[in-house]
């Protein structure tokens, strides 16, 4: 084994153990976050073909690829790609019994199928790790190489809060207890015991998901029992508008105590809603671990933008990466996630400022990556990149018009293939897809593809791998001697 670099030897360390060693490494994250960054730039390729049709490719494509699924972020529709392209390709998934790996316990290497210590080598490689699972490191490297390609996805935890508020409202006590996303953000306390049932999906759920520690909570202080004030909306409007990249405009005591200003607002700092999980220095250090292991994290809000920057990453197509939206419930306002308060009411902002300050971690974490996604898209080039999402869009319209019987998703009580309808949970409906009739048979398989929700697809790929084996009663040619 040749020396480690800076970046695989942090990525060689689990969070849990390093939790332990807190202070030390706190000192180690100072050091890394002033260092420069940590991982190779964007891989530059030649501008993409307007056709989408696969350009020669100047660099190999890469396939092995760690994907760490996230819940309630759009995390899905990139499954979908994944499952198509390692499908098409031939590659070897890492799979779980049935569609998690022990969540929402740390993922194990014994957990995946086909997985033997044992063998010392000799079994077949996998190339894809993708399903859910609250990730570690340490055990992830027992199945995938360390120079897979690491990466992940985050959302706005305002829209996440609404998301998963309504899917998992009945899996977790502390949403099951409480009336409505409103009435729970408004005093989370009243519902919400740290290691109660389901309760990861109520606070910072990427956080969880990221697999990182968590630090003992500071309770309020006596005397300091006065509801939470709303946090200042201006802390809140840091990020960039679809339109383009101001990362650097962020605040960053917006990235510390989303919630207040220590100098306007320091009683809020240890008021219920916004209790310091963490001092600065802990965040920050949990932030420069994920960027010492993961080459992108890509961002919901800005899905295509971080579609394209993936394709560029792994040397990939347009076409690689052009997919549907999976798992999307119906009747949600997307638009709620945006940054800029526009069009929302008073109501909605309040609640859209109390979810991140109540996710503060995840606030911590998204604001970060929006940061280094809008670095990303700084050095591919604004124009380049604005180019590559027009066709990327185009593209997606015209599969969907030439797949989607109404050109769209539909209600899931008109999917009545079993194959395209997606599984049901929580309190709103998942919308799914239904192809049109008349396809070629050519045709028919790539929409068929593209329509596979994610059970469905994993299903798939599990039989391929794992052929079912038929035992047959043996043969013989001559009576066995007793
Ligand atoms: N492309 C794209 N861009 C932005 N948002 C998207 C995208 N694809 C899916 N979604 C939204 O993500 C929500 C589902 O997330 P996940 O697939 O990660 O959920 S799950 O944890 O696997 O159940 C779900 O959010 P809600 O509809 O708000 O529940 C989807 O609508």
């Amino acid at each position: 084994m040749g020396p480690l670099s800076p970046a695989r030897t942090l990525r060689l360390w689990g969070p849990r153990s390093l939790g332990v060693a807190l202070g030390v490494f706190m000192t180690i994250g100072f050091l890394l976050l002033d260092a420069p960054h940590l991982l190779p730039g964007p891989q530059l390729r030649q501008p993409l073909a307007p056709s989408l049709r696969p350009a020669l490719p100047s660099c190999p494509p890469r396939q092995r690829l760690v994907f760490l699924k996230t819940h309630k972020s759009g995390s899905s529709s990139v499954l979908s790609l994944l499952h198509r392209y390692g499908d098409r390709h031939g590659l070897r998934f890492a799979l779980p019994a049935r569609y998690q790996f022990g969540y929402p316990r740390l993922f194990q290497a014994s957990r995946v199928k086909g997985y033997s210590p044992q063998t010392g080598g000799t079994q077949l490689p996998f190339h894809i790790l993708c399903h859910h699972m609250r990730f570690n490191l340490k055990e992830v490297l027992q199945v995938m190489p360390s120079d897979s390609f690491f990466f992940s996805i985050v959302r706005d935890p305002a829209a996440l809060a609404r998301s998963a508020f309504s899917y998992y409202k009945s899996t977790s006590s502390a949403f099951r207890k409480s009336p409505s996303l409103a009435a729970f953000l408004a005093n989370p306390r009243a519902f919400y015991r740290p290691g109660a049932r389901g309760d990861h999906y109520a606070r910072n759920l990427l956080w969880f998901d990221f697999g990182l520690p968590f630090p003992p909570e500071k309770r309020a202080k006596r005397g300091n029992l006065h509801p939470p004030r709303d946090p200042d909306p201006r802390q809140l409007q840091v990020l960039p508008s679809g339109a383009g990249p101001r990362a650097q405009t962020l605040n960053p005591n917006a990235l510390i105590h989303p919630v207040s200003t220590v100098a306007d607002h320091r009683s809020q700092i240890s008021s219920p809603a916004s209790f310091d999980l963490g001092s600065s220095s802990f965040i920050q250090w949990g932030l420069a671990w994920l960027d010492s292991v993961f080459d992108l994290v890509m961002v919901a809000e800005y899905f295509d933008e971080s579609l394209v920057l993936l394709a560029d990453a792994l040397c990939w197509g347009l076409d690689d990466v052009v997919g549907f939206m999976h798992n999307a419930q119906a009747g949600r306002k997307q638009d709620l996630s945006t940054f800029s308060n526009t069009g929302l009411t008073v109501e909605d902002q309040q609640l859209t400022a109390r979810a991140r300050a109540w996710n503060n971690l995840d606030w911590a974490l998204y604001v970060h990556f929006n940061r280094s996604l809008w670095a990303r898209i700084e050095k591919y080039g604004q124009r380049r990149l604005q180019t590559a999402v027009a066709e990327l869009r185009a593209r997606r319209e015209a599969l969907a018009k030439h797949c989607l019987a109404g050109g769209e998703a539909s209600d899931p009580k008109y999917i009545t293939d079993h194959r395209f309808r997606p599984f049901q949970f929580g309190s709103a409906k998942v919308l799914g897809y239904i192809l049109r009739s008349g396809l070629s048979p050519q045709d028919q398989e790539e929409c068929e593809r593209l329509a596979t929700p994610e059970l469905q697809y994993k299903d798939k790929l599990d039989a391929k791998q794992f052929p079912p084996t038929v035992s047959l009663p043996l043969k013989t040619s001559r009576p066995l001697s007793p």
